[in-house]
């Protein structure tokens, strides 16, 4: 029997998709079936009245504190001053790319035996539908792709969009023009360099999500129920043979109240959690599975003492720099002053065309020698002479030869908007102009965080403790990358659009240490976190083995990218639909 959290995660329903398994329900509730069907419809009615508001989502953002988001929030850090299905496929940015063979087959090198490039490149292929752009955008934008580099026939429509901003398309000539490469092929295993990226959205502009290309096409199965307001507040765990444990269901609530549980009835049943990087380690905890020194404050009783639960948190950390455009040249921004423009852009999406159809288009990916002068690489390798607190040894010894092997440390991209922290524009914004934000991504990030929960209860958040720029040497990095992200408005290509004055920060930044201050000012997270249920051996803090089976259990496995004990120079969609892709494989008895 296979039991999905919210039926919702990407990696869920990539299971659901490729599995056949039975839920089965305690007999004492026949109505728990109709229950989730009329939930659904609710859903739906709900989601067609938003109709408007899906236009404007298109940026990705717009869905951050509506009552679909989980409304999370951090501890207070040291360092730096909805639920919908779908999950975070639902709410995302939309950019579709892929790290480079080196960094998933260090994964493998962590001690996980069949998880490395192979594996995830054959898996996110399967998960993704290439719609290869017309002659026309071809000639208009210079999109370019390997068809072959990409899966054609998976649930997850990926494309190009109509549209590419102007800002968007100097990013691409200002990366010449700094001597950087240009990739034609980045998504067959070398990421570096410039280049067009997909979207996960249809040939329209419309967002394909976990939701639509998995699981609505088999919302009709016989065997499947989808409780999509129902909250999973505990997983059943008994005693097995052996010192084991076995989960024997979960414990689910409906907003009345109510409370049932889904039963694992099967011999060989399973539960597969896939509640994402938060809730996943905080169902864990809950249910007794977790470090002592978090259950037993709580008094919870520890049923399998596993200290990696909730810990080895991982994510991008984000700056970001902005510019003002020259007169005539517009961004996003102009659709908030020019009701005309509004107008006409979101009638040119009803057929799939114009600005809205744009989510992201250009990636820069360079590694620590292209940023770095020889000697700031030198004072680096001084730099990592010592192990920052947090990371393990192996996490560290990786990265580590990551940083000099030519592996991307940074991600230059741009919002086609004002973004002073992503959501703030700050009260530096002029009044009718337009502006474009530079987000500067430190990719492999050496500090590490936490999510443990800090009462017994579901309703209370766990803390989440990214404990960011923790590591001397990530403020100091992220703070170089950040300034050489200054250069590229330094090209001719982005001075034929942009107003020399820098927005933000401003030009008085100029030395290495008031960098540093504004990353400590100005941190933010790259909404890719990872790790809190790591795919690694017992002994060095995993979570889950190599089949994604929770260690001490006999039926528990997760899926989804709380299980990456590692992040990759690539934003982590990709990877959650191919973790479930390869949990499926594994319950299936297919993966190597
Ligand atoms: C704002 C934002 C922008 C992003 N942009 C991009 C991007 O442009 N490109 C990219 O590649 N990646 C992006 N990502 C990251 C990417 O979307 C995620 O890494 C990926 O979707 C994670 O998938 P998952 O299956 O691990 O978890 P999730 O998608 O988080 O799924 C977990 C699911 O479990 C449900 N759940 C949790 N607890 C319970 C419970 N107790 N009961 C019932 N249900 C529960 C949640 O509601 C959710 O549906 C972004 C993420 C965010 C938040």
């Amino acid at each position: 029997t296979i039991i999905d959290l919210k039926t919702s995660s990407a990696s869920a329903q990539a299971i659901l998709q490729s599995t056949n398994f039975e839920l089965s329900l305690e007999e004492e509730q026949p109505d728990l079936r109709s229950r989730a069907v009329y939930l659904r419809m609710q859903e739906r009615r709900y989601w067609s009245s938003k109709r408007e508001d899906l236009v404007s989502e298109k940026n990705g953002f717009a869905f951050a504190k509506t009552d679909i988001d989980w409304l999370y929030v951090t501890t207070p850090q040291k360092h730096a001053s909805g639920r919908v299905l779908g999950g975070d496929s639902s709410v995302n940015g939309l950019v579709w790319v892929r790290g480079p063979k080196a960094e998933y087959d260090a994964i493998g090198s962590l001690g996980n035996p069949g998880w490395n490039w192979d594996a995830f490149y054959a898996a996110m292929r399967k998960a993704e539908s290439l719609n290869i752009p017309s002659p026309e955008l071809t000639r208009e934008f210079g999109f370019q792709v390997q068809p072959q580099s990409l899966g054609s026939t998976g649930p997850v429509d990926v494309s190009f969009p109509d549209f590419l901003p102007i800002g968007h398309q100097k990013l691409v000539e200002a990366s010449i023009e700094l001597g950087h490469t240009f990739n034609k092929d980045p998504y067959s295993g070398n990421n570096t360099g410039v280049f067009y990226s997909l979207s996960s959205e249809t040939t329209q502009g419309v967002r394909d999500s976990s939701e639509t290309g998995y699981l609505d096409p088999v919302m009709a199965r016989k065997n499947l129920v989808v409780l999509s307001n129902a909250l999973a507040t505990r997983l059943n765990i008994t005693n097995a043979k052996g010192g084991q444990v076995t989960t024997s269901g979960v414990q689910v609530r409906f907003p009345d109240g109510s409370i049932q549980f889904a039963k694992v009835e099967s011999l060989g049943g399973e539960v597969i959690l896939s509640g994402g990087v938060i809730r996943t380690p905080q169902l864990l905890e809950l249910s007794g599975i977790g470090d002592p020194r978090v259950l037993s404050p709580q008094g919870i009783d520890v049923k399998i003492d596993l200290p990696g639960v909730g810990a080895n948190f991982e994510d991008h950390t984000i700056v970001t720099l902005v510019y003002q455009l020259k007169e005539p040249f517009l961004s996003f921004d102009a659709l908030g002053y020019n009701e005309t423009l509004k107008a006409e852009q979101q009638e040119l999406f009803k057929s799939g065309k114009g600005w809205l159809t744009f989510a992201q288009g250009v990636v820069n990916m360079e590694p620590a020698h292209v940023i770095l002068t020889p000697a700031e690489q030198e004072e680096a390798r001084q730099r990592l002479q010592v192990k920052p607190p947090t990371i393990s040894e192996d996490e560290f010894s990786v990265i580590k030869d990551q940083i000099f092997s030519g592996v991307p440390m940074v991600e230059y991209i741009l919002f086609n908007s004002f973004q002073n922290g992503f959501f703030a524009s700050g009260n530096l914004k002029e009044a009718n102009r337009s502006y474009v934000s530079m987000a500067v991504t430190h990719v492999h990030p050496l500090s590490r965080g936490g999510v443990h929960i800090n009462t017994s209860s579901i309703d209370d958040h766990p803390n989440i403790d990214p404990n960011f720029i923790e590591s001397e040497f990530d403020r100091w990095f992220l703070a170089k990358a950040a300034a050489y992200g200054r250069k590229f408005f330094e090209t001719d290509a982005m001075r034929e659009i942009f107003e020399p004055q820098e927005t933000f920060p401003g030009t008085n930044i100029t030395t290495q240490a008031q960098w540093e201050q504004f990353v400590m000012d100005s941190v933010n997270p790259g909404y890719h976190p990872v790790g809190t249920a790591s795919l690694l051996p017992r002994a060095k803090n995993g979570v889950v083995d190599s089949k994604l089976k929770v260690y001490g259990t006999t039926n528990l496995r997760v899926a989804d990218v709380s299980v990456m004990p590692l992040l990759i120079s690539a934003h982590t969609q990709p990877a959650a639909y191919a973790i479930g892709e390869m949990a499926a494989s594994i319950i299936k008895g297919s993966h190597p």
